[in-house]
């Protein structure tokens, strides 16, 4: 994402924004009818989903000579009125392309979606009007305080001086930035700034929030006090959010439910826990000395009945078990039998990794995130 709508130091220039801006009219959504705004009406039917995107498609030009990327290749998800849903993925899968087509950004070249019950191509003002954004850029001014920031976005969306100065300090309270408020946010730390940056999404009380990668960058303890916030403002704000990461951890922490994005399509989507649970039996790690004795430990492994989807990947030897941590000896025994050296084994539930391996048939790691 290269756009912040509600960047405030945008908002002197006009020109830069009407049509890459979602804005809002705050007065028209008050808190009092967020429910509605989160249970719209399509069609005259009340919508299941505040974020129905079916099928989108989305290529951009890569150069003279070069094929098309295709960015989107058929991506579609659902996300229910008030929940916390993640778009995991590693870099390059889509995400950010995702979240551009459905805050009017950029246009599907084919697929349909819509937000908060407005067709993201039929009406893109009404989706503007109902959401907020905070890109992977930050949205504040580095010559402006905390509150300034936060009352210039909150006048930028329409609020009167009164209710803009009012939302701001309900904001800086509410993420911890009151006591810095009148600081300049060029001395914030980068927790403290993201933390400005969802703040400044909220002002204008968004049924829907879209975060992009809300916490790269972060060191964990200001990550753990983000995921805190983005919990809290979930159930405080009554808001929808979706966010984008490729850390497996703050999907699996942060997620109501997700949906795993690899080359441009979901390929799989529930809760965390379901997700997990679809996999059979517990997950067996060998870390060999010897990365080119990966083949011939695979090989003695897969002899033994209480181990199965045996795959190597560098020194790594994983399997899966159903017979939990009681595989360890017979595995290390046997290993040891045909002289395979082993730095160390674990056995452990499976992650979030496990599943994107299952429907990517790659990990993570390989992948590069
Ligand atoms: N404006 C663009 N022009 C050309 N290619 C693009 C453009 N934007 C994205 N892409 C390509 O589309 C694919 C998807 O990119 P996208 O940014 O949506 O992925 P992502 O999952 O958000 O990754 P990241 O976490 O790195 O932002 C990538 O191959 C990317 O290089």
């Amino acid at each position: 994402m290269t756009h912040h709508p509600a960047a405030p130091h945008a908002a002197p220039n006009p020109a830069s924004t009407p049509t890459s801006t979602p804005t809002s009219t705050p007065t028209s959504t008050p808190t009092s009818t967020l429910g509605a705004a989160r249970r719209p009406k399509r069609g005259g039917a009340a919508s299941e989903w505040t974020i129905d995107a079916t099928d989108l498609v989305k290529t951009y030009p890569a150069g003279r000579g070069k094929e098309p990327v295709r960015a989107l290749d058929g991506l579609s998800l659902q996300v229910r009125p008030g929940e916390v849903f993640g778009l995991l993925g590693p870099n390059g899968a889509g995400k950010s392309t995702t979240v551009r087509l459905l805050t009017t950004l950029s246009r599907p070249d084919s697929g349909r979606a819509t937000v908060a019950g407005h067709d993201v191509l039929r009406d893109p003002g009404a989706v503007r009007h109902a959401i907020g954004l905070v890109s992977q850029r930050p949205s504040s001014a580095p010559l402006m305080t905390g509150r300034e920031s936060l009352e210039l976005a909150a006048r930028v969306q329409g609020l009167d001086r009164a209710t803009a100065r009012r939302r701001s300090g309900e904001l800086l309270e509410r993420f911890g930035l009151a006591p810095a408020a009148d600081r300049l946010t060029r001395t914030y730390s980068g927790g403290m700034n993201r933390r400005l940056d969802v703040a400044i999404g909220l002002v204008n009380r968004p049924a829907v929030l879209f975060l992009d990668e809300p916490t790269t960058g972060l060191d964990p303890e200001a990550r753990a006090q983000l995921w805190a916030e983005i919990a809290r403002m979930a159930s405080v704000e009554e808001t929808t959010v979706l966010l984008t990461t490729h850390y497996l951890d703050e999907a699996d922490h942060l997620s109501d439910r997700l949906a795993i994005v690899d080359r441009g399509r979901v390929v799989a989507q529930g809760t965390p826990d379901a997700l997990k649970s679809e996999l059979r039996g517990d997950r067996l790690v060998v870390e060999l000395v010897d990365p080119t004795s990966g083949a011939a430990a695979a090989e003695r492994l897969s002899r033994l009945p209480s181990l199965f989807d045996i795959v190597t990947e560098g020194r790594q030897v994983r399997g899966r078990t159903d017979q939990g941590a009681g595989v360890l000896p017979v595995a290390l025994a046997e290993l040891e039998r045909w002289g395979v050296a082993v730095a160390s084994a674990t056995v452990a539930r499976p992650s979030l990794d496990d599943v994107y391996l299952r429907h990517a048939g790659r990990t993570f790691e390989e992948v590069g995130s």
